[in-house]
């Protein structure tokens, strides 16, 4: 409708993740929900993010192991060809950026999808200038729910701004791996893409401007993934900053402040600098939030802005995951169902075992605080490393296995408070210890466990014992 307002239960903004599993969970439980999305139904994860970029890796890694064939297993011949990825990515993963299903799948439980820019307009009360061009404005009963995720942040560099330079939804939409490649930021997109395409046959530099890659990891991490980068041929040029980029037909030049390398050429240029939170765009002031670019404390436990307006999703800047995004997903739609309803009242947010994986090769997997964290906080620790290589599964695989457990104990409480999982399989071996983290298992009891043998996990057991 054009003119008055319709009230429904429900509405939720931005249909990303977590939004579209709360709008469908609170559809199916009959209420009225309406759902509004700019984009795509689904949001970042399943059509510019987690699972075409998975899907890439996925064949990435495929090459690696062929290559180890030579050292393990006779020989090979690997020819790289992107076009099974591009055409995989399209046809399994983003039904070529088309979000019908998806959007069926939230339409089948009764919701109203309504596709365009929401913004609170009073309290819950949301205002969508929609794609044909409408307005519709609804009040909600219930709840209003914001879940407008992060879009690519571009840095202010000269030049750069009118070039075709590539973020992430650029990159996930490439029918062919470039001829070479420059990348600015080393954080997990710069990290995954960079060794993804390098697989592929890309010449790869990656730009950071600080000293390590992926500065969230623990040091030991990101120095084992800068030798892994350096035996793939993968150039990073640390403590660098781009001060210009200009764009011709060649392709992109680069100007860097390192006097050693003055200049990069690259046939492409990819920004993965970080995200930026279109916050501001909701007028969250509107329901009456004292808004100042920051978000209010008390969206740390129920997610509740304020009453009846929640926020979930990248935007709270608890991790910016998918599984963070669903999990904050099911405790507001706990707490809009309400105690009285079966599976209502999930409790409120915990923070000490957020888990998170980077999907390079090695995989590196982390929760909890890292070694330095934990010191910060204040904690009396123990810390133990072990290398996978020194573990009898590790010494078998022989090729690719560099890897390391790291566990941080909080001596005062005996419970680990962090670990790490670098290693072949590391993200599926973090879930051990992030079970350990999150259920705070006694270290003595971790240390009883019977671990199998000859397992990547097994690595704990020997991990725990050197605890110091
Ligand atoms: C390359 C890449 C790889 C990644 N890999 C992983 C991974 O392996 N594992 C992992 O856990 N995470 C990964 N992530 C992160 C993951 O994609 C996000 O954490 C996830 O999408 C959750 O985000 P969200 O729920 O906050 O919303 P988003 O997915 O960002 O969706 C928000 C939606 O809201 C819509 N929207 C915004 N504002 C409005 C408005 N005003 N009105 C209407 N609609 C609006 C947007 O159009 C969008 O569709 C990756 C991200 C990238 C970029
Ligand atoms: N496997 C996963 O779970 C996965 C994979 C990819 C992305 N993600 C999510 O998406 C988010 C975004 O990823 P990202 O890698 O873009 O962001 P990021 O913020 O994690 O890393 C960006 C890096 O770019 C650097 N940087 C910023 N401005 C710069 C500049 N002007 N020049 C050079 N370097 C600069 C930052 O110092 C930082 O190290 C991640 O934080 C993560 O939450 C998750």
């Amino acid at each position: 409708m054009d003119s008055g307002i319709e009230t429904v239960d429900v509405i939720v903004v931005g249909m990303g993740p977590g939004g579209e599993a709360v709008a469908g969970e609170l559809a199916d439980a009959g209420l009225k929900v309406v759902g509004v999305e700019a984009r795509l139904v689904g949001g970042e994860c399943p059509y510019y993010g987690c699972i075409p970029s998975k899907m890439m890796i996925r064949a990435a890694n495929v090459l690696a192991e062929a290559r180890r064939i030579q050292e393990l297993a006779g020989s090979v011949s690997v020819v790289p060809d992107f076009s099974l990825v591009a055409r995989r990515i399209r046809a399994e993963a983003t039904d070529d950026w088309d979000d019908t299903v998806a959007a069926k799948r939230f339409t089948d439980k009764g919701g109203l999808l309504v596709r365009g820019t929401g913004r609170l307009s009073g309290p819950r009360q949301v205002t969508v200038r929609r794609s044909d061009g409408g307005e519709s404005i609804f009040a909600a009963r219930r709840a209003v729910v914001l879940n407008p995720g992060t879009n690519p942040a571009v840095p202010p560099v000269p030049g750069l701004t009118g070039t075709p330079f590539w973020t992430n939804r650029e990159a996930m939409a490439t029918t062919a791996a470039p001829a070479s490649l420059a990348i600015i930021g080393g954080g997990p997109i710069g990290a995954e893409l960079a060794q993804m395409f390098a697989r592929f046959g890309t010449h790869v530099t990656v730009v950071v401007r600080g000293p390590v890659l992926l500065p969230r990891e623990e040091p030991e991490a990101s120095a084992l993934l800068a030798e892994v980068f350096d035996s793939e041929g993968i150039r990073v040029l640390f403590n660098t900053n781009v001060t210009g980029v200009r764009h011709s037909d060649a392709g992109f030049s680069l100007e860097l402040s390192d006097p050693g390398t003055p200049e990069l050429v690259a046939e492409r240029l990819l920004v993965a600098t970080g995200r930026a939170t279109t916050l501001d765009a909701l007028k969250l002031e509107q329901a009456g939030i004292d808004w100042d670019g920051k978000i209010p404390p008390a969206v740390d436990g129920q997610l509740q802005l304020t009453d009846g307006l929640y926020l979930i999703g990248d935007a709270v800047g608890a991790g910016a995951f998918t599984h963070m995004s669903m999990y904050q997903a099911n405790i507001v739609a706990g707490h809009i169902l309400g105690p009285g309803i079966v599976g209502g009242d999930r409790g409120t947010t915990a923070s000490h075992a957020v888990p998170r994986v980077t999907f390079t090769d090695p995989e590196i997997g982390s929760v909890g605080l890292s070694e330095h964290q934990a010191r910060a906080a204040g904690l009396e620790i123990r810390v133990g490393i072990t290398l996978l290589a020194d573990s009898t599964r590790g010494w078998i695989h022989k090729a690719g296995n560099q890897g390391f457990i790291k566990v941080v104990e909080d001596a005062g409480s005996g419970v680990l408070v962090g670990a790490s999982s670098v290693g072949p399989c590391g993200g599926e071996v973090l879930s051990l210890l992030a079970l350990a983290v999150h259920a705070r298992v006694p270290v003595s009891t971790l240390k009883t466990m019977i671990y199998a043998y000859p397992t990547f996990h097994r690595a704990i057991e020997s991990d725990l014992a050197s605890l110091h």
